[in-house]
């Protein structure tokens, strides 16, 4: 594809998940450096203000920490890298705060375990929160939860946590910055007659055979984990660009369709990553609704289910659910996750949207199954 397609393609990327290695953040020291945060900060808070949805994604949290502890000399054991982060964190997100007041952009904190984006009621209630913030026009800055995720529930690195992250909120584009200007043919650190490549369009075993491990002694996963997490955005629809954080406004240049480091194309679209996992999960319920919601769901720009539309409810469920939706002829016309557990859809079935607060005390949103969590049957 030339540049002049890129150029084309690039600035609908509205909604961008940017992923900022530790090697970015120290310039590849142990210890953070705020100027290298002020020129990414300073470039998202231009995005921002621009009308794009930024969500960071940071790692640096034990790179902090050490520097707040003056460097210690620390076995490289879990418990120690818990440590840093636990004391890193929140120093992290003050220069974080710190630099974005300077544009009066306002943050917030989200840190993650894997579970918070595998198991469905957690999932939704990221989702709904990432999307409020986003929605307030805060920008989320993200990290994992190291101090308390043990094997079991890490992720493990932020770059397969922002590709996860960059699936849940279909976002259009993700950027892993890193301290290599992209992907190599070899680990450039190792191999000097390395080039960069420019474009990917499919991550297959060969590719992945190019990646070597972290080449700074402060990263996770050096470039295995950047590839994966090009991978699973790819089958969700989500283009990644992998790139320096210290090349000049590289984010304001990506945003303005600038071909810059390496570009891996989306394989699979966000509708076809939503509908493999809604038709493939088994429903645990099922609503029935009537002619008018039927046909509303039917339609080309297709609603999202109301409770005013649901006539029967059928099982014992918990919100996020995946169900059957049936028309009223019974037959199944959708599969949806329920936005509201079975206890409370009973209360709600039949009723305005504008009575959900009224009958529950509380609404998680107009719709009893959203649009966007909706397959059709074909
Ligand atoms: N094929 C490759 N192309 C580019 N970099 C590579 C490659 N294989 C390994 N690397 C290493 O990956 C490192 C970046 O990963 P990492 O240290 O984890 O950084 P970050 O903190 O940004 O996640 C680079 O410094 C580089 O040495
Ligand atoms: N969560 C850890 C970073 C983990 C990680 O993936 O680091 P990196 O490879 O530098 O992006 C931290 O905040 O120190």
């Amino acid at each position: 594809m030339s540049s002049k397609q890129v150029a084309a393609k690039l600035p609908t990327a509205k909604r961008i998940v940017v992923k900022i290695g530790t090697s970015t953040l120290t310039g590849g020291g142990s210890q953070l450096r705020p100027q290298n945060m002020l020129a990414i900060v300073e470039q998202v808070a231009k995005l921002h203000q621009h009308g794009h949805e930024i969500i960071l994604v940071s790692s640096g949290a034990q790179a902090a920490g050490r520097g707040r502890l003056n460097s210690p000399e620390l076995p490289r054991s879990v418990p120690a890298k818990q440590m840093l982060s636990a004391v890193g964190q929140s120093y992290l997100m003050r220069h974080y705060s710190d630099l974005f007041d300077i544009f009066d952009v306002i943050v917030a904190q989200i840190l993650l375990t894997r579970d918070d984006l595998s198991i469905r009621s957690r999932y939704l209630n990221a989702r709904d929160t990432l999307l409020t913030l986003i929605e307030q026009r805060i920008i989320p800055i993200i990290n994992e939860n190291d101090t308390v995720a043990t094997d079991e529930i890490r992720v493990g690195d932020n770059d397969n946590l922002s590709a996860l992250v960059a699936s849940v909120l279909e976002a259009d584009l993700l950027v892993l910055l890193t301290d290599q200007p992209g992907l190599y043919t070899a680990d450039p650190r190792q191999d000097p007659e390395a080039e960069l490549i420019p474009t990917v369009p499919r991550i297959d075993t060969d590719v992945m055979k190019l990646a070597g491990g972290a080449g700074t002694v402060a990263g996770t996963g050096g470039m295995v984990t950047k590839l994966e997490a090009a991978r699973t955005a790819a089958r969700s629809g989500v283009m990644t660009i992998i790139a320096s954080g210290d090349e000049t406004n590289v984010l304001t240049r990506i945003a303005s369709g600038e071909l810059i480091g390496t570009r891996f194309e989306p394989t699979g679209t966000h509708r076809e990553s939503r509908k493999r996992w809604l038709l493939t999960d088994r429903t645990q319920g099922a609503v029935y609704i009537d002619a008018g919601a039927e046909r509303a769901l039917l339609a080309t720009d297709g609603a999202s289910l109301l409770p005013v539309g649901i006539t029967r409810i059928e099982g014992n469920f918990k919100r996020s659910a995946t169900l059957s939706i049936c028309g009223p002829s019974g037959a199944e016309i959708a599969h949806g996750l329920s936005n509201y557990a079975s206890s409370e859809l009973r209360q709600i079935m039949g009723k305005k949207s504008h009575e959900i607060s009224d009958v529950l005390g509380y609404s998680y949103g107009d719709a009893a199954i959203h649009r966007n969590q909706m397959v059709l049957l074909d």
